[in-house]
């Protein structure tokens, strides 16, 4: 067989792979932009692709190497795509808040029509992100928090007992395992209205399809890898978020809302505040909106797709984030004695004062279990960067660079939160970092684990109080303390959330 032909044509494609990734790769050279040197096809991913360091470790080397000259940003690139880095606080601070307009947008993917379950705050974008944070924030008020309050402190219940069976079974507890089991019924019956029980049930069908979206399949990952490269063009032949599992949500809404509606349910939770806002458009402190819609400008209220998205995104963005800010503050405690022997001692001492029960009093009561949470997302910010998308052209200050439309932005929170200028001995873990004092001490925008400006998480409320909730429910039960399955010096294994390699594994002490 003459296979003169069939090798042309490879060496010639490979040939032009070359070219043109050579050429997408001159981008920050020909900017005269500090960048980390690419590679062939990668970029600046080869060693995150195969897992072998987290991508915020190498942000990190880009950050310290800027730093290093004196410079105020760096290039990166994702694959082909080239990722704006900033590192002077002052930059950051103009693209998160001082001049927004021209970033409003994260780098995600949206599709309504091909995916409903893609139209969530998170990802939506300009007009239509802008109308729905609008409705959505007076769902976050301290009023609301404060409302669905007692439906967290119900799920401790299963979480203590979880503790109690797992101590005498097993010597080693994953601990994240567990608080994720925990977070998913405190999410799931406030934005979904039902009760998971998780804790008890961990292959229900609700953590089956969640855990479905998280994993990225070999076909997810191409598809990512596409948007990475393409992401204006494909979004309209792309469907990300499986059939079984946008059906899964989508009905489990359409059932809760129309069994309330019918039955005149009225139930503390997110549920009942996006039903208001899809039958009044507005949400309020009672029963009021559950009678089938009344409002008639579609503008001013929601469909039940578009309830179902932010459901979706609640679960999504609430879970993880929440179950991973709570280990990592339990592995701190754990290498820590004298900080977790304090914070006990709070805890007990400030639930005495309220009957022994966690009530949100209680809670706003804890100074120290404050400073622990704040350190806790210092060290590990369960989203270590920020990304984030130009929408219109950015000259710099004092630079001859302009940021083009359509260019990625990341900003390097992790990098930021352990910059020795502005924590001293960074991995030191030390709650009093974030006495008064010393946080009006530091520069703003030196700690963004919620991220800043406009677009930052409307869930920052819920989020610290089931973490809270959660850490005082465990300590004022348990001692907890390392166990040799906990791989130390810990590594942060692949993925968006930050997780430890191997897990966090805990000896845990019942002192009751
Ligand atoms: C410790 C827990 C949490 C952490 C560390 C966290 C972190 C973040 C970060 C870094 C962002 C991006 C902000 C930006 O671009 O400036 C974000 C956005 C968001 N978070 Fe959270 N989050 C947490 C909990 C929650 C919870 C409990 C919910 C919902 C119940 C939630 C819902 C959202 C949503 C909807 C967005 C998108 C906001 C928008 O684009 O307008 N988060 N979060």
């Amino acid at each position: 067989m003459d296979l003169t032909y069939p090798f042309f044509i490879l060496s010639t494609t490979v040939a032009l792979l070359y070219l043109y990734s050579k050429w997408k790769f001159s981008y920050w050279k020909i900017r005269n932009v500090h960048h980390l040197e690419p590679i062939f096809l990668y970029g600046n991913l080869k060693e995150t692709s195969g897992k072998i360091i987290h991508l915020s470790e190498k942000m990190s080397r880009l950050y310290k190497e800027v730093k290093a000259k004196g410079g105020a940003y760096g290039g990166f690139y994702s694959y082909w795509t080239p990722d704006f880095v900033p590192v002077n606080l002052n930059l950051i601070k103009g693209i998160l808040h001082k001049d927004f307009t021209h970033f409003r947008n994260h780098k995600s993917y949206v599709n309504v029509e091909k995916d409903p379950l893609s139209g969530h705050l998170f990802n939506l974008r300009d007009d239509k992100w802008k109308s729905l944070r609008s409705k959505l924030t007076p769902t976050f008020t301290s009023g609301k928090m404060k409302m669905m309050f007692q439906t967290i402190v119900d799920c401790t219940t299963g979480l203590e007992n979880i503790l109690k069976e797992s101590i005498t079974i097993n010597d080693a507890v994953n601990i994240k395992d567990i608080l994720s089991r925990f977070t998913i019924d405190v999410i799931g019956s406030v934005a979904f209205g039902i009760e998971i029980n998780s804790l008890k049930n961990p292959n229900s069908d609700f953590v089956k399809y969640g855990k479905a979206t998280f994993t990225n399949s070999f076909s997810k990952r191409i598809k990512l890898m596409i948007f990475a490269v393409f992401p204006r063009c494909i979004t309209n032949f792309i469907k990300l978020v499986p059939q079984e599992v946008e059906s899964f949500y989508i009905n489990l809404v359409k059932d809760t809302v129309n069994y309330r509606e019918k039955n005149n349910v009225y139930r503390k939770d997110f549920m009942h505040l996006l039903i208001q806002l899809k039958n009044i458009g507005t949400v309020t402190d009672d029963a009021e909106g559950l009678s089938v819609q009344q409002i008639t400008n579609e503008d001013l209220g929601l469909t039940v797709n578009e309830m179902a998205a932010q459901a979706f995104v609640f679960y999504l963005a609430g879970f993880e984030t929440s179950a991973t800010t709570m280990t990592f503050a339990l592995l701190e405690l754990s290498q820590n004695s004298d900080v977790q022997d304090k914070l006990r001692e709070e805890i007990n001492s400030v639930l005495k004062k309220h009957d022994n029960k966690i009530t949100y009093e209680a809670i706003n009561e804890m100074e120290y279990l404050e400073k622990v949470v704040s350190e806790t997302l210092r060290k590990h910010p369960p989203i270590s960067l920020l990304p984030r998308v130009c929408n219109k052209d950015y000259e710099i200050e004092n630079s001859d660079l302009v940021i083009k439309s359509g260019t990625s932005v990341i900003i390097p929170i992790i990098s930021i939160q352990r910059d020795p200028e502005y924590y001293p001995d960074p991995e030191k873990f030390d709650p009093e970092r974030f006495s008064k004092e010393n946080i009006s001490s530091r520069p703003a925008f030196t700690y963004m684990p919620f991220g800043e400006g406009p677009r930052t998480c409307i869930g920052l409320r819920f989020g610290i109080l089931q973490t809270k909730v959660g850490l005082c429910s465990v300590l004022k039960n348990c001692r907890v303390s390392l166990n040799k399955k906990t791989i130390v010096p810990i590594e942060y294994d692949f993925g968006s959330v930050l997780t430890v390699k191997g897990g966090v594994w805990l000896n845990l002490e019942y002192l009751n």
